[in-house]
């Protein structure tokens, strides 16, 4: 695999700057230089990692730390003020390298309602074009799909450089799981669940190139490809950004650190310097660089550029439960025999490197089921009305006094309410993980929470107060989520593998006793490493940071492309999202050259 090049770039020029090389910086920066005609920098604080964690599938099933940064949240007041690791990507391909290769896009509601919230183009007919643009569907073997019965629809896949597939490996009780959700009342077999049809039981996708067995990553299927073909494309590992340049409100470059020597060195862009470092990092980034709440960039000592208090407000994640089972019988092999059974370790790893098949030529998602607040609760309708009733300020970080960041969550409020009553869009997702073992992510959150600068430390880790069950409504839908889980496994379709209730555990049955283990034990985490939606593209009277052009309100040649400009989170884990997002993007960026 190719190396970066440009090591020595101090002073330099470029058409365009990329801050961050994780997969919306890489999937931009490979569509700005097609042509030819321009340079692209991309800056990215990580390195490339070749090492087998980052290439072989069975390794999604573990995080790789080694190449994360992974800031300690502040504490979740309603998380008995637990403090919890926040999972971020810090290598060449970011998220793409270090996440679980679930690919999942979320149902049509989840992208009109970015439409709705004022960006023209963005809903789910926008947004279809880029989602096949950005994907090759590589089918299974016709043996594992009639043995399995697998379904798929080809329209909503092209020929894009993301390769995805479903894996032909899965262990034999999954069949008994799948079994028990389609007898699960209201849930429906879904076709594909790259339709954006919804609610459903789907065979999930994963990031896996079928050509040669191995994780599909930005890295490996936009950068590698054209790393050597392309000399107007620059890759520089290792360095972070640490400031936006500008001249008035002109970006004009950046400033950069290196990890190997501390150095500084800056560098200009002709066009834009364009953000793609996370919903994480790039509130950060334009905090350190004066452009966000007065307030905070007051304690912190940081010269206000723009008084903008949407810059890591709005911030959004997957809350999720963790439930588990024993299951007395399974069958062999299943998800723990490689873990347990030596001579089943040997055998399989020997069958990855002969034939690229088996156990270890698969992640852990194979199947999905996701649910619309009514397939959980009698009682979504006043669920909706519940949160419609709210005082809008009432459950909301203080930096919701700014009033246009008020008037954007009173909007997004009416789209949820509309999202908890429809049968079209997806609310919670269920247990599908073949051990019973399974995280159960929360999908519509109405809490809100926050990423802010650290007053003593600006440079350093950022603030990050996740402010989970903020919002009664969202403790209200998780603690349906558990009792759907439990009803699961308790069908006698299910009795065959002997689940027993490990986590929350049967001696928590009331309302209260099940949130309180839920809230002091650590079994509901705030997020499921998708951390989104801080720098929000919406109309600034909404309390939005870009307009659908992923311009940064108030500046010229400054735009965002990354998880932060979502509006609201949508009810799918990130990634296929963020690949359409960023061919989207790119498209938008080269219109205006
Ligand atoms: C552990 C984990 C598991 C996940 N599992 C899944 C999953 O199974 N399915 C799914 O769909 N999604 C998953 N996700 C989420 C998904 O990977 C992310 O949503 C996606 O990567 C976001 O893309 P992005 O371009 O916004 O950010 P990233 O891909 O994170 O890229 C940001 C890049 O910017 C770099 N950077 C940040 N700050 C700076 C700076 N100041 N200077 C230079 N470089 C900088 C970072 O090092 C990083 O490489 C997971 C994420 C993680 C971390």
């Amino acid at each position: 695999r190719h190396a970066s090049r440009d090591e020595h770039v101090q002073s330099k020029t470029y058409d365009y700057i990329v801050v961050g090389g994780g997969i919306t910086g890489l999937v931009v920066a490979n569509r700005l230089t097609e042509d030819g005609r321009s340079t692209v920098l991309v800056i990215e604080r990580g390195y490339f990692d070749d090492s087998p964690r980052a290439i072989v599938p069975y390794w999604a099933n573990f995080l790789d730390t080694s190449v994360m940064m992974n800031p300690r949240s502040a504490p979740v007041a309603n998380l008995n003020n637990a403090t919890f690791s926040v999972p971020v990507a810090a290598v060449v391909g970011g998220g793409s390298v270090v996440n679980g290769m679930a690919y999942m896009r979320g149902s049509k509601a989840d992208y009109d309602a970015w439409e709705e919230l004022g960006n023209p183009g963005w809903g789910w007919n926008g947004l279809l074009p880029y989602f096949r643009k950005s994907t090759t569907f590589i089918p299974p073997s016709p043996e594992a799909a009639e043995q399995w019965n697998m379904t798929w629809d080809s329209s909503v896949y092209d020929h894009g450089p993301l390769r995805i597939t479903i894996p032909d490996f899965h262990y034999p009780d999954l069949a008994i799981l799948r079994e028990g959700w389609k007898h699960e009342d209201g849930v429906t077999v879904g076709r594909d669940i790259g339709a954006g049809a919804g609610p459903g039981l789907y065979w999930a996708l994963e990031t896996i190139d079928a050509r040669d067995n191995t994780r599909a990553t930005a890295r490996k299927e936009y950068y590698d490809p054209v790393n050597s073909t392309r000399p107007n494309l620059h890759l520089l590992t290792g360095q972070t950004v640490d400031e936006i340049l500008f001249q008035d409100l002109c970006a004009t470059g950046v400033r950069m650190i290196s990890r190997k020597d501390n150095r500084t060195s800056e560098v200009y862009a002709r066009k834009e310097v364009i953000l793609a470092a996370g919903a994480v990092q790039t509130p950060q980034l334009l905090q350190v660089s004066g452009i966000g709440p007065k307030d905070v960039l007051n304690a912190a000592g940081i010269k206000v550029k723009k008084d903008m208090p949407a810059v890591g407000a709005n911030y959004q994640d997957h809350a999720t439960i963790h439930t588990s089972y024993n299951l007395s019988h399974q069958s062999f092999p299943n998800p723990d025999t490689i873990a347990t059974n030596e001579t089943y370790n040997a055998t399989v790893w020997e069958e990855y490197w002969a034939n690229g098949t088996g156990p270890i030529a698969a992640g852990s998602g194979s199947t999905a089921v996701l649910f619309s607040l009514s397939q959980l609760v009698p009682f979504a309708g006043p669920i909706a009305e519940k949160l419609l009733a709210q005082k809008p300020d009432h459950y909301l970080p203080s930096v919701y006094s700014f009033p246009p960041l008020l008037r954007g969550f009173e909007a997004q409020r009416k789209i949820l309410a509309k999202q908890y009553s429809s049968n079209g869009s997806t609310v919670a997702s269920g247990a599908v993980v073949g051990n019973g073992f399974a995280s159960t992510p929360f999908l519509k959150p109405a809490s809100r929470g926050t990423i802010t600068v650290n007053p003593t430390n600006p440079r350093g880790l950022p603030i990050v107060q996740y402010n989970t069950l903020m919002n009664p409504v969202d403790g209200d839908i998780i603690l349906a989520m558990v009792k759907r889980t439990r009803t699961f496994w308790a069908k006698p379709e299910l009795a065959v593998v002997g689940p027993v209730e490990v986590t929350p555990g049967v001696q928590y049955q009331t309302d209260d006793e099940i949130m309180f283990a839920l809230t002091t034990k650590g079994f509901l985490v705030p997020g499921l490493a998708h951390p989104s939606c801080t720098c929000a593209m919406m109309p600034e009277a909404l309390g939005g940071c870009v307009g659908p052009d992923l311009r940064v309100y108030g500046f010229e040649n400054l735009s965002i492309v990354d998880a932060s400009i979502l509006p609201m989170i949508p009810g799918a884990p990130l990634q296929a999202t963020m690949y359409a997002v960023a061919e989207k993007a790119a498209d938008l960026i080269q219109m205006r050259a």
